[in-house]
C-alpha cells in the first residue's frame, strides 16, 4: 500500500473545514498533519477531536508541520499564508476560498511556478457539468440575454459567489468576449434598459442555503433556466480530498478542476 499523503487543513474550524475533518478521519489516503486557524483564532490550542483519544491541536503555528498537500478554504488572507507555506516547503495547494481580487490571483499564478495548485470556485461535480451545458448554451443561444441568480447562507463574505463568477465567466469565454466588459453586478433606481450582450448578477443571502446557482437564459418567448443546488457541504470537500489527492506529487502548474474531471466528464 501506497503511503498516506501528509494533509493540512487551513481554515479547519470553519463550515468547510469542519466538513473536510469529517471526512479525513475515514479515508486511508491521508494522514492529518495539521489544522491550522488564524493568529487570533479562539480555537487555537484546543483538541481537534475532543472525543477522540488522539493529540492533535488547532494551531495557527506552520512552522512545526510537515505536510505533502494543504487544503485550503479560509478566505483571502488564510490563503496568502497557506500560499506562503506551500511555496517554502514545496508542498501541493488546493484552494477553495472565493472573494480572491486580481493582486491575490496574480500571487497565485506566481506560486504555480514553484508548486502544483488548484483553485476552484466549486468542487462539485454538478457545478462542473452546470459550466458545461452553459457554455454550450450561450455559444447556440448567441443574442439570448444571460442572468445570473446566486443563493448562500447569510454568513457569507463574498458577493457574488466564486462561482457566480466562474459561470458569467465561462459563459463569457465561450461568446468570445469578457466579463469585466460585460458584467453587471448591481441594477438601482433608473439603469435603463438592459445593455445588450451585458452579464447580470443577482444575490440572495440568508438562513443555512449551502449553495444555490440558476443561469437564466433569456429569448423572446422562451426562456432556459440551468441550475444546481447544493444541500450538503460535504460534496465540496470531498471534491477537495479527490483534488488533493490528484493534485498531490504532480509537476507544478495552476491546475483547474476540469483537468482533475477530464477523463470522467469526456466519457
Ligand atoms: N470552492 C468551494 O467548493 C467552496 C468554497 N467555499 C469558500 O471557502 C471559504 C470558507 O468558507 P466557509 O468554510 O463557509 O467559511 P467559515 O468562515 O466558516 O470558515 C473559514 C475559517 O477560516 C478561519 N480563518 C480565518 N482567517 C484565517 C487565517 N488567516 N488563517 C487560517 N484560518 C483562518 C476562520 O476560523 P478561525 O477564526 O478559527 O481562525 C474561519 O472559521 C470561503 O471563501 C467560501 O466562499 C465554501 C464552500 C465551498
Ligand atoms: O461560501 C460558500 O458557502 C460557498 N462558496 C462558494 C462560492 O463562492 O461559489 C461555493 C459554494 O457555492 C459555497
Amino acid at each position: 500500500m501506497t503511503q498516506a499523503l501528509r494533509l493540512a487543513i487551513n481554515g479547519a474550524s470553519g463550515r468547510m473545514g469542519r466538513a473536510l475533518l469529517t471526512l479525513v478521519r475515514e479515508d486511508r489516503r491521508f494522514e492529518l498533519a495539521g489544522a491550522l486557524v488564524s493568529a487570533g483564532s479562539v480555537h487555537h490550542n484546543t483538541p481537534v477531536f475532543p472525543e477522540l483519544p488522539v493529540s492533535l491541536r488547532y494551531t495557527h503555528d506552520w512552522s512545526a508541520m510537515t505536510a505533502d498537500v494543504v487544503i485550503d478554504f479560509s478566505g483571502p488572507d488564510g490563503l496568502v499564508e497557506a500560499l506562503g507555506y506551500c511555496t517554502a516547503q514545496r508542498a501541493a495547494l488546493v484552494t477553495g476560498t472565493t472573494g480572491i481580487d486580481a493582486s491575490l490571483q496574480a500571487r497565485l499564478d506566481q506560486a504555480a511556478q514553484h508548486i502544483p495548485l488548484l483553485h476552484a470556485a466549486n468542487f462539485s461535480l454538478g457545478v462542473a457539468v452546470l459550466k458545461r451545458l452553459l457554455r454550450d448554451a450561450a455559444v447556440a443561444l448567441p443574442d439570448w440575454d444571460l442572468e445570473i441568480v446566486e443563493a448562500h447562507h447569510g454568513r457569507k463574505e463574498d458577493a457574488p459567489s466564486g462561482t457566480a463568477l466562474a459561470l458569467g465567466d465561462a459563459a463569457a469565454q465561450a461568446r468570445g468576449t469578457n466579463l469585466e466588459k460585460d458584467a453587471v453586478y448591481a441594477r438601482e433606481g433608473r439603469p435603463g434598459a438592459r445593455r445588450s450582450g451585458s452579464i447580470g448578477f443577482a444575490v440572495v443571502r440568508g438562513g443555512d442555503v449551502v449553495g444555490e446557482h440558476t443561469a437564466l437564459l433569456l429569448g423572446q418567448g422562451e426562456r432556459i433556466e440551468l441550475g444546481h443546488r447544493a444541500t450538503d457541504r460535504s460534496i465540496f470537500a470531498r471534491g477537495a480530498l479527490e483534488a488533493a489527492a490528484w493534485l498531490a506529487g504532480r509537476t507544478p502548474g495552476s491546475y483547474a478542476i476540469d483537468d482533475m474531471l477530464q477523463a470522467r466528464l469526456s466519457r
